[in-house]
């Protein structure tokens, strides 16, 4: 199995990103994380140090700014796990959007993973230890399915999709894995900022699948970059999700690969009744808010 023993992690001084800096220190990986603001990192350095007794290196840096983010990866020394975990999330109606907030999303979640990639890779593939490598995405399950009040969201996290099975062809005779991983709705600091601005609707079919923990997501995640699975689901509705979305993805589990085979024509009857359900409830909505 693919053991982190030099783990950078984007977006490590909050919610998911520190569960998981948190927990490859405690299991003895040398981690460094990457954020913008220098009072979160060192907060988040002071945690995990108390916690687990482990120093991990913090480095300020805007992933929208390809130079800084080189400079990090200059300075940070060997990595063989590399977590692109950072993403900002506005929700809300296209219309009632700024393309300021569009732009943001995609800038931040798709063009700012492939800065941290295109900067990591060179490093990663000359990696001294004779392990296998791993770059593990942050995506959502909002990049499996498209949601209400996400289209800018929704759009970056299916770009993540598209970057990470044309890059594993890539970076495969380097024994470089790439993991997808797809979170539900996860209580961090990130989702309460989200939910104060909230459509009712996104909320309404976010909660069809349950929310997780940021330590349950991150344990979820060290383990699908471990046995570096392409498809990382965290929940039971993600596994069905997964399941059903496989397409044309990768899959080195032949167990999985007939899961996938045989369960396919009845999950798309799931989610045609789970499209059924959804726009039911879009429907009452603007029933109801026309009644008003
Ligand atoms: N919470 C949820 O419900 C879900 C989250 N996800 C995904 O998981 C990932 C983490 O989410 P979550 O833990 O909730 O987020 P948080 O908002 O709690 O943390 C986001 C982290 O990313 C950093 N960050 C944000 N923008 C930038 C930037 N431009 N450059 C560098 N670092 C940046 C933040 O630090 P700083 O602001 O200092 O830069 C912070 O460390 C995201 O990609 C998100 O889309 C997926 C599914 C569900
Ligand atoms: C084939 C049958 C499948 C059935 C399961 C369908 C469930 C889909 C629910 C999607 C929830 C999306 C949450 C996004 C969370 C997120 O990313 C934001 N909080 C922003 O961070």
């Amino acid at each position: 199995s693919l053991i982190p023993t030099n783990s950078t992690t984007t977006g490590g001084s909050s919610g998911i990103g520190l569960a998981l800096a948190h927990q490859a220190a405690s299991e003895g990986a040398r981690v460094s994380i990457l954020a913008r603001s220098i009072d979160k990192l060192e907060e988040a350095k002071n945690h995990i140090q108390l916690s687990t007794g482990v120093d991990v290196a913090v480095f300020a840096a805007d992933v929208r700014d390809y130079d800084a983010v080189s400079k990090v990866v200059e300075e940070a020394g060997p990595i063989n796990v590399l977590v692109v975990n950072q993403g900002v999330f506005v929700p809300g109606e296209l219309e009632k959007q700024g393309l300021d907030e569009v732009r943001f999303m995609v800038d931040v979640n798709l063009i700012g993973s492939f800065n941290m990639i295109k900067a990591a890779l060179p490093g990663m593939k000359d990696r001294k230890d004779r392990g296998p490598g791993s770059i593990a995405l942050m995506s959502s399950q909002a990049g499996q399915v498209g949601i209400y009040g996400y289209t800018a969201y929704s759009a970056s996290k299916f770009g993540l999709r598209g970057l990470a099975e044309a890059l594993q062809q890539e970076v495969i005779a380097h024994d470089i894995h790439v993991s997808l991983i797809f979170p539900p709705d996860t209580d961090t600091p990130g989702l309460v900022e989200e939910c104060k601005t909230r459509p009712q609707l996104t909320s309404i079919i976010a909660e069809s699948s349950g929310a997780m923990k940021a330590d349950e997501v991150s344990k979820k995640a060290l383990d699908g970059i471990k046995s570096a699975s392409f498809f990382v689901p965290c929940n039971f509705e993600g596994l069905l999700l997964s399941i059903g979305t496989a397409g044309m993805s990768p899959q080195r589990s032949f167990v999985m690969a007939f899961v996938e085979v045989i369960a396919t024509g009845v999950l798309r009857i799931a989610a045609l009744g789970y499209q059924w359900n959804w726009y039911t409830s879009i429907h009452k909505w603007h029933a109801q808010n026309k009644s008003k």
